[in-house]
């Protein structure tokens, strides 16, 4: 017999909210932003509008605000009765899902909102990909073409990089990844220094996946995740998503000569759509399907969005 919970069996785990039912959920929260911080706000996050930020976001970190506060007492209690006094630990929040699917825009508006609420001011956020193998190793190793598979992360340096900042560490370096230049970029890191919050965003954060060696990972990465979240939307959606944007950047970032995609400038639109859609199918959607999909039902929060990237339904795990 197949003990392997069927989907829907696991998605019963979640208490779910349609857009609706969320949205009243404002009603008992003491939603503190005045409408000029929230203007301001929407400024670094022109994409998302006033509307979702305020009925869909908000929300959401006050509900994380109550969870960090919830895990910062649990540790002053533990502090109390071993009469000790431990290093300040970040809360860590995990952002999973597709390529294009938005996580970065949801990752920086959830750290500006959650920066807002006083007891969590410092909130800092780490992309997955500064840990992606460097461009010659992918390239040595024959991975370019399956650059956000597993394989092609140093899983090893981002446990590592986990293990260091929970464990305390004053200052943990990140490696730092260029969508410009498609590569690492050498001899710069991002400098963690004990946060109250950290966002760890990235494809692979949920996954149980493999080392190099073939032997299964003793560790996750969501292992150290004091709450994660992981953002869906209909692969179809997804798919225009990535070549809408693929044509933004044709007029913008690809002009830059040092551009990995620079040649891609050059291309009609109807070429553009050709190259974005054959990277969308053949390494994008595969990936989608094999390794990020089938993590979804690990997130504590489903993020479900509507062809307009308007959240339609919230999902949160029962804990
Ligand atoms: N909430 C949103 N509302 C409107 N557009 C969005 C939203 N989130 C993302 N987008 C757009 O969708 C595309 C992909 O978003 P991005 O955050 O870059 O995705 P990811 O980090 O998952 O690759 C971008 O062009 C972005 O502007
Ligand atoms: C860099 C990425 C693997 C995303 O990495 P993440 O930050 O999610 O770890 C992805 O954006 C990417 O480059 N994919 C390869 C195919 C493509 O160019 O779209």
């Amino acid at each position: 017999m197949d003990a392997t919970p069927s989907s829907n069996e696991q998605l019963s785990r979640y208490i779910s909210f349609t857009r609706q039912s969320w949205e009243k959920l404002r009603d008992n929260m003491p939603l503190t932003l005045s409408e000029t911080r929230l203007r301001a706000l929407q400024g670094l996050n022109e994409h998302v509008s006033l509307q979702e930020t305020t009925q869909i976001y908000l929300p959401l970190s006050r509900l994380l605000s109550l969870y960090v506060a919830a895990t910062q007492n649990l540790h002053k209690a533990t502090d109390t009765f071993l009469e000790t006094t431990s290093a300040r630990v970040p809360y860590i929040i995990g952002i999973a899902g597709s390529v294009a699917v938005g996580k970065s825009t949801t990752a920086r508006l959830l750290q500006a909102l959650l920066a807002e609420w006083p007891s969590h001011p410092r909130v800092d956020l780490v992309t997955t990909d500064g840990f992606l193998y460097p461009k010659h190793t992918l390239e040595a190793r024959g991975l370019m073409s399956r650059k956000g598979f597993p394989e092609s992360y140093d899983l090893r340096h981002l446990l590592q990089f986990l293990i260091e900042v929970k464990s305390g560490r004053p200052t943990v370096t990140a490696p730092v990844y260029s969508h410009l230049t498609y590569d690492i970029v050498a001899n710069e890191v991002q400098y963690i220094q004990q946060p109250d919050i950290l966002i760890i965003e990235g494809l692979n954060v949920l996954q149980t996946s493999r080392m190099r060696s073939g032997k299964t990972a003793r560790l996750f990465v969501s292992d150290f995740f004091d709450f994660s979240i992981y953002v869906d939307a209909e692969e179809k959606d997804i798919e225009r998503w990535y070549i809408e944007r693929f044509l933004t950047l044709r007029e913008t970032a690809f002009r830059n000569p040092t551009s990995y995609f620079h040649r891609h400038a050059s291309l009609s639109i109807e070429g553009a759509i050709e190259v974005a859609r054959g990277l969308w199918q053949q390494i994008n959607a595969p990936n989608l399907r094999e390794n990020i999909q089938p993590t979804r039902e690990r997130a504590h929060l489903i993020l479900k969005k509507g062809p307009d990237h308007r959240v339609q339904e919230v999902r949160l795990r029962k804990l």
